[in-house]
């Protein structure tokens, strides 16, 4: 496996740098409608639906594409909810998660009539049975059972653990369940679980599966028969060198374990269908050199990408050679961003033959990366643009600088 998207050739990269100037996300819309496909298309004894985790990516042309091959979506606002909408996508085939949906957002979701609300505890089953009350409307639920797994990856990533704010308890999951039947604006449909993101392996989607299984099958003989089960997101990919299950081999164990029980599989990946599909385009501004350490200081930061700063997140970065004026050595490089701040680096210690003007490469950036930018350091979020067969396309323009302060007000005196 590699993070490297070979659709994006150096002359693709220099095209897009030139025609919409950097930072620049450049997705490709192949590899997007492939990563989708693997798990749309996958072999299954189940129905499968695979509500791609809108958080992702949330461009709107690429929730278009998505819905366009039948995706459906998993949101966590309304926000979220908007723009799927807007985007084509239907409500039938919306889960909404999120340990605090806001009444605006639940009651939104509830008049375009989705799929169903993820719901994480009981105080929430109350929530949302009072907003259907009030507006003479039935709620579809599921409940968030943490089976409290160890999912093996960075902590801040890691939502299946009884210590984490996630779900309701394994323990409690019975006594929630007959709870929620007993609501009358409620109509239990279905059990939930996401552990955790950047997985890769399938045993703790499958320990948890086993637990969700026993539950399922206490339910039933409580009488109370599910029609859905989702299994959450979380399936890791490449950023190094890590070998990742495929879609299609962790559907097919997962309906294998299923056997003949007679339930819909949904999914909720993020990650796998768009972290791939993308890059970040960034210059080298300078060059520096620090008691021996050298720096590449680029013009992307952490605002643009935090996944490094956040989580130590490593992303595989190449050089498009520039124009070159002073040469370019190979060496170990320090690749950061003019923010203010020590944890600002989107690479370290990475050993490249690096010059000014050129432009690096940072890879797998499609999943996490323009959606949790920001504004900081006054910096105008960049462009995103996507690679349609071998058009470049604008899906979202550069932010400008009067954009920064466009919902600020001057005091009157
Ligand atoms: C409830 C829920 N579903 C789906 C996802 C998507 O996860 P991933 O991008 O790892 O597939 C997340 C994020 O971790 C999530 O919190
Ligand atoms: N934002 C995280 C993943 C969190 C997923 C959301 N539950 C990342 O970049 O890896």
């Amino acid at each position: 496996m590699s993070p490297i998207n070979t659709n994006f050739s150096s002359t693709v990269i220099r095209e897009a740098a030139n025609t919409f100037g950097t930072p620049l996300y450049l997705y490709d819309e192949a590899a997007i409608r492939h990563a989708f496909l693997a798990w749309h298309e996958a072999p299954s004894h189940h129905s499968v639906l695979t509500c791609y985790a809108v958080k992702a990516n949330s461009n709107i042309a690429v929730l278009q594409l998505l819905s366009r091959l039948g995706a459906g979506f998993d949101i966590v606002s309304q926000g979220e909810l908007e723009r799927v909408l807007h985007a084509g996508g239907l409500p039938e085939r919306i889960v909404f998660s999120g340990v605090g949906k806001s009444t605006a957002a639940i009651a939104r979701a509830l008049e375009v009539g989705i799929k169903c609300f993820n719901v994480e505890s009981i105080r929430e089953l109350e929530h949302i049975n009072s907003v259907a009350a009030e507006r003479g409307l039935s709620a579809k639920v599921s409940l968030r059972v943490n089976p409290d797994v160890d999912a093996n990856t960075h902590p801040y990533i890691s939502t299946g653990l009884k210590s984490n704010k996630f779900g309701i308890s394994h323990e409690e999951a019975v006594s929630a369940y007959r709870y929620a039947s007993s609501l009358a604006h409620l109509d239990v449909v279905g059990i939930d679980c996401h552990i955790g993101s950047q997985i890769t392996e399938l045993e703790p989607f499958l320990a948890s599966l086993d637990r969700l299984l026993e539950l399922i099958d206490q339910l039933a003989e409580d009488g109370i028969h599910l029609r859905h089960l989702d299994l959450g997101g979380g399936l890791g990919i490449c950023y190094t060198d890590e070998q990742v299950p495929s879609a299609q081999s962790y559907i097919a164990a997962v309906s294998e374990k299923l056997g003949s029980r007679s339930l819909e599989l949904v999914f909720e990946p993020g990650r796998s269908i768009v972290a791939n599909a993308g890059i970040l385009i960034t210059e080298v501004i300078l060059s520096k050199e620090n008691t021996g350490k050298h720096f590449a200081i680029v013009d992307a930061a952490m605002n643009d990408l935090m996944r490094p700063a956040l989580y130590q997140g490593h992303h595989h970065i190449d050089v498009v050679a520039g124009p070159r004026i002073l040469a370019a050595t190979e060496q170990s490089w320090d690749i950061v961003g003019p923010v203010c701040e020590t944890g600002d680096f989107l690479g370290l210690n990475r050993q490249l033959s690096i010059a000014e003007r050129d432009l690096l490469v940072i890879h797998s950036a499609g999943a996490y990366g323009f959606t949790m930018s920001s504004n900081y350091n006054s910096r105008p979020r960049c462009a995103e643009v996507l690679l349609r067969k071998d058009q470049l396309v604008e899906i979202r323009s550069r932010e400008v600088i009067t954009d920064l302060f466009a919902h600020e007000q001057l005091l009157a005196e």
